[in-house]
């Protein structure tokens, strides 16, 4: 299987925190949302995907080709939103499309244009009066208009009212629908993920906990109602994590090798990762 983005024991270390061994393979054609509580890894991992702060140790490849050396051709594929808006705050959006045109070989001027349009951002209107949604809009449209193969988004649909990310989820779901077009993208919205993504991976204090299908998640886990006693005699390696409250027990654990007769809910996505980063594992 090719994959968009490679990632292979990629460590980091500032002084106060350390991101530990990262491992990810995003096939072609698929969207990989990356999520994790604030402060848990997620924009470190990003800028070192784009070499914007230099990895202590692993491997990193984007389409193929590491992400170090030369890029300039690889830089063309890449569509990057970052959770700030990278434009200088004096421009429009008819000085950026001039400014793109000079940057990219393959800008489409027509597809931009239209996106403007399609997100209601007035021409005149320079970057500084900008709201943080139109700013978004703004980087998501320049990302989509040039020949990108792998959008690469921090946080990018955060300030955005419903409508308008169900707009962008559906533009996110045009642009992989061939095999050759792939999206990793940070946030914590988890309903979008749970509408558009195929691979979740959850990142906690610097660490992976699971990258995995989404389906797979959502068929693998379940949430197991129980007392003590019948939780004293569940295999605890099965447990993901586990909440306890008056009723009993409520714990995340792998639906198809829990034993006999018990109540298993189905468990969102947002579950799964709440129990796997925040509630005890015995
Ligand atoms: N340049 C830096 N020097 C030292 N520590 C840093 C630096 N950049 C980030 N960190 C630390 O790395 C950790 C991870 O930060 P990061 O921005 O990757 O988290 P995040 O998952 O993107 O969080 P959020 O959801 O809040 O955006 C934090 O503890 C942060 O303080």
């Amino acid at each position: 299987m090719e994959h968009a983005l490679l990632l292979q024991n990629v460590s980091k270390t500032y002084e106060k925190f350390q991101l530990d061994n990262i491992n990810l393979e995003l096939p072609k054609g698929c969207i990989m949302g990356f999520v994790g509580e604030n402060g848990a890894g997620k924009s470190t991992t990003i800028k070192l995907i784009m070499d914007l702060i230099k990895r202590d140790s692993g491997e990193i490849q984007i389409l193929g080709q590491d992400n170090k050396g030369d890029i300039s051709q690889l830089k063309e594929h890449i569509g990057v939103v970052m959770d700030e808006c990278c434009f200088p705050e004096n421009m429009n959006w008819r000085h950026i499309k001039q400014v793109m045109k000079r940057l990219y070989k393959t800008w489409d001027e027509q597809k931009f244009c239209s996106l403007m349009e399609k997100f209601s951002l007035e021409e005149k209107k320079i970057v500084k009066e900008y709201s943080r949604g139109m700013k978004m809009k703004l980087s998501i449209a320049a990302a989509l208009s040039h020949d990108s193969k792998l959008l690469i988004l921090d946080e990018a649909t955060s300030g955005l009212d419903p409508v308008v990310r169900d707009e962008i989820l559906e533009l996110f779901l045009e642009f992989i629908q061939d095999e050759e077009h792939s999206i990793f993208m940070s946030t914590h919205i988890i309903s979008d993920l749970e509408r558009i993504s195929d691979y979740i991976a959850c990142i906690h204090k610097g660490r992976l906990v699971f990258v995995e299908q989404k389906d797979e998640l959502l068929s693998k886990y379940g949430i197991l109602k129980c007392g003590e006693e019948d939780f004293s005699k569940i295999d605890k390696s099965i447990v993901k994590g586990v909440k306890r409250n008056s009723f009993g027990i409520e714990a995340l654990v792998e639906k198809r090798k829990v034993h006999g007769n018990h109540v298993i809910d189905a468990a969102s996505i947002e579950e799964i990762m709440l129990y796997f980063i925040k509630e005890s594992k015995i």
